[in-house]
């Protein structure tokens, strides 16, 4: 069991770990709110150079951040420093998630738990576990029990000139997950919540897999009606890899689900759908990811998702594609040209919903009576 610190007030403090595009715009956005805010970084420069001009040098590099937030690191902050915060928000990237984690489990007081926020869209390869079990494996099941999800369409670069947003927020604490929707409601920013976070965060990691594809699909010169049809396909294959996988499949027709997917298939402001068209437009993966600048958590989360989709025994031909494209070097045009040719099939089959890995998940938590559909859906 773990005592959760209080709800933060409006004077909390937040440390915001990582300072790329979300994890700066999001402490720009908290630091607005008049939170003391911390930000951690690896980069020395970045820090120097954040803290005299109130600038990201590297990141969202023309926003003026609020004075309230200081840049720290590049050491993990101590144990006395975490224990002062109420809030612990991570902005990094999946693959490095796990590292982080356990240099910062042992400095969490159980007793009196900050808020514990997720914003990473990506599944690791090599385990294929979603954040959620990161987070278990590394700081234990009641720790990531109590950990809260923030997913959905929601480009940083539009954040901080705040245009209306709007995210889905979810944890298995519901306390929690309202905490967190208090903490970033704003009157720009809407946050819904929902207890589907395995849902969540599938969603959110699937949709990157589909932005590469429809990049791919612009990039090769293909039109509106293509980029409607991976959009509708993509949200198909992702309701029933979700479904499989034991999520609610209303899950994928949420904000964390078709909102961002209609987001990233859409526009040249995500790197994963800049990943795809660079890719159709004839360059090599090992080119663009030398100087995206970014990461495209699509690339790796791509890997994962084949090895899940195989394991699940799903059909899901355009990720199946993509992961062709990223890893066994298939042409973008053959990739298309066989996806045309497949046989005709019914427009959506979902599998059954007993699910596997979220079954498997849930039982780590301790959770194993936890139907995701009825806590998302409370009257279903
Ligand atoms: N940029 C956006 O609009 C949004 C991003 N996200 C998600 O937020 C996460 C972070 O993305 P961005 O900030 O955009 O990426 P970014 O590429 O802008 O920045 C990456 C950050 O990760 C840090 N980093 C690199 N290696 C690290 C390591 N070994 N340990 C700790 N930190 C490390 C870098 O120093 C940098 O601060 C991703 O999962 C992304 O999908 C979610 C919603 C919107
Ligand atoms: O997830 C995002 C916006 O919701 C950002 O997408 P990209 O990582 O593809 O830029």
């Amino acid at each position: 069991m773990v005592t959760s610190k209080p709800q933060p007030d409006s004077n909390s403090k937040v440390l915001v770990l990582g300072a790329g595009n979300f994890g700066s715009c999001l402490a720009s956005h908290l630091g607005d709110s008049q939170h003391d805010v911390f930000m951690w970084a690896r980069e020395p420069d970045l820090i120097k150079h954040f803290n005299l001009h109130h600038r990201n040098p590297i990141y969202l590099v023309d926003h003026d951040f609020p004075q309230n937030i200081a840049a720290v690191g590049p050491e993990q902050p101590d144990k006395e420093f975490i224990d002062k915060m109420d809030v612990l928000l991570f902005a990094i990237p999946t693959q490095f998630l796990r590292a982080n984690l356990e240099q910062i489990r042992p400095k969490l007081d159980i007793n009196n738990l900050p808020l514990l926020i997720f914003v990473n869209k990506g599944i690791e390869i090599g385990t294929h576990a979603l954040t959620l079990e990161i987070i278990a494996d590394t700081c234990g099941p009641d720790i990531a029990k109590a950990a809260t999800f923030i997913s959905g369409p929601s480009f940083a670069k539009e954040i901080v000139e705040r245009q209306p947003t709007s995210v889905s927020v979810a944890s298995f604490t519901e306390s929690e997950a309202v905490k967190a929707a208090n903490l970033f409601h704003q009157p720009h920013f809407r946050c819904y919540t929902g207890g589907d976070p395995i849902g969540i965060e599938l969603s959110g990691a699937l949709k990157n897999v589909y932005a590469i594809a429809s990049g791919m699909s612009d990039g090769l010169g293909f039109l509106n009606n293509t980029r409607a049809m991976i959009i509708t396909r993509g949200l198909a294959e992702m309701t029933c890899i979700g479904t499989a996988y034991g999520a609610s499949p209303l899950t994928f027709l949420g904000l964390s689900g078709v909102g961002d997917l209609f987001l990233t298939c859409s526009s040249s402001n995500s790197r994963n759908y800049t990943v795809g068209y660079r890719l159709g437009k004839g360059e090599s993966l090992e080119t663009i990811m030398k100087t995206l600048g970014s990461v495209a958590e699509g690339v790796s989360t791509t890997k994962a998702v084949k090895k899940v989709v195989d394991d699940l025994g799903v059909s899901a031909p355009i990720a199946s594609s993509v992961y062709d494209v990223l890893y066994n070097g298939k042409d973008t045009k053959l990739a298309v040209r066989q996806l045309m040719e497949l046989p005709p099939s019914r427009e959506l089959e979902l599998p059954p919903t007993a699910g596997g890995p979220a079954r498997q998940l849930l039982r780590k938590l301790g959770l194993e009576n936890t139907d995701l559909n009825t806590i998302m859906h409370p009257h279903l």
